[in-house]
């Protein structure tokens, strides 16, 4: 089902970080929301994954309004979310790390899990095929016992998506998922992001930095400037957008 942003509005004393967005998220697409430093693209994420609260305007998934629920409602409904800096266990090894992403799926709870009571033995069994299946997919099937801390910081941003992965969601929200990488890292999470699209068949929402990736990656794209929608639309077409132009250059040239 899409994701329907309806003149979204974010007011921080005085200072208006969004102002009147709109934009929707197809079913089983990659779209992407971009635009130069304080544009509004993190205000915006933190409002889909309700972390901000919006002055005004309507966020739909299916039935449900996002703007009147918590982040742990809204994860509840299969919208999962990774973070800009990595929040990962770095003392646990992956596996536990991934098991945590299961937590809302988890029936027996684990103060059952914890005094191993045999239907929920069975059930941390299947979490545990599904979790070892989910990395495998990611590419870190091999790497379930090591601490994440041990981890080189592309892999790290491969283990936070997997966790994502795990809530078994319909809707992806990935906060700049090549953000410190090398250009090889970030070909291949690009690739791996339309493996979760195609493969998978879950929508995602990306905020990212990196115009090299939105244009490889996206279906859609939302551009912002100032906290206000200033183009929206097929990757190809933003790019050439006049208004798309002058804001990156003006950004360019304010921190040359
Ligand atoms: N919690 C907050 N309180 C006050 N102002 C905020 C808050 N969060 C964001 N802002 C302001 O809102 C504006 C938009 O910021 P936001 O972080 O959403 O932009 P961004 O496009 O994500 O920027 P960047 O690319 O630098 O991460 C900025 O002027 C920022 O200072």
């Amino acid at each position: 089902m899409p994701l329907e942003v309806r003149d979204v509005t974010v007011r921080f004393a005085g200072l208006t970080a969004l102002d009147g967005v709109s934009f929707t998220v197809a079913p089983g697409t990659v779209h992407a929301v971009i635009g130069p430093n304080g544009a509004g693209k993190s205000t915006c994420f933190n409002v889909l994954s309700g972390v901000y609260r919006a002055t005004s305007g309507s966020v739909r998934y299916g039935d449900a309004e996002l703007t009147a629920l918590t982040p742990h409602r809204i994860a509840a409904l299969g919208v999962a979310r990774t973070f800009q800096n990595i929040a990962l266990s770095r003392h646990l090894p992956v596996v536990d790390n991934l098991m945590l992403g299961r937590h809302r799926l988890t029936k027996a709870g684990f103060v059952a899990a914890g005094l191993r009571l045999p239907a929920a033995r069975g059930e941390a069994v299947r979490h545990r095929a599904r979790v070892a299946e989910i990395a495998e997919f990611v590419g870190i099937g091999g790497l379930l016992a090591t601490p994440v801390g041990l981890l080189p910081y592309g892999v790290q941003k491969r283990v936070e998506l997997a966790r994502a992965l795990c809530m078994e969601p319909r809707l992806l929200l990935l906060d700049e998922p090549v953000a410190g990488m090398n250009g090889g890292e970030r070909a291949e999470i690009a690739e791996l992001i339309t493996a979760v699209r195609d493969s998978l068949g879950i929508s995602i929402v990306l905020v990212e930095h990196d115009m090299g990736v939105v244009m490889r990656l996206a279906d859609q794209v939302t551009v912002l400037d100032f906290g206000r929608r200033i183009a929206d639309g097929p990757p190809a077409e933003v790019q050439g957008d006049p208004q798309v132009i002058r804001a990156y250059l003006g950004a360019s040239e304010e921190s040359a």
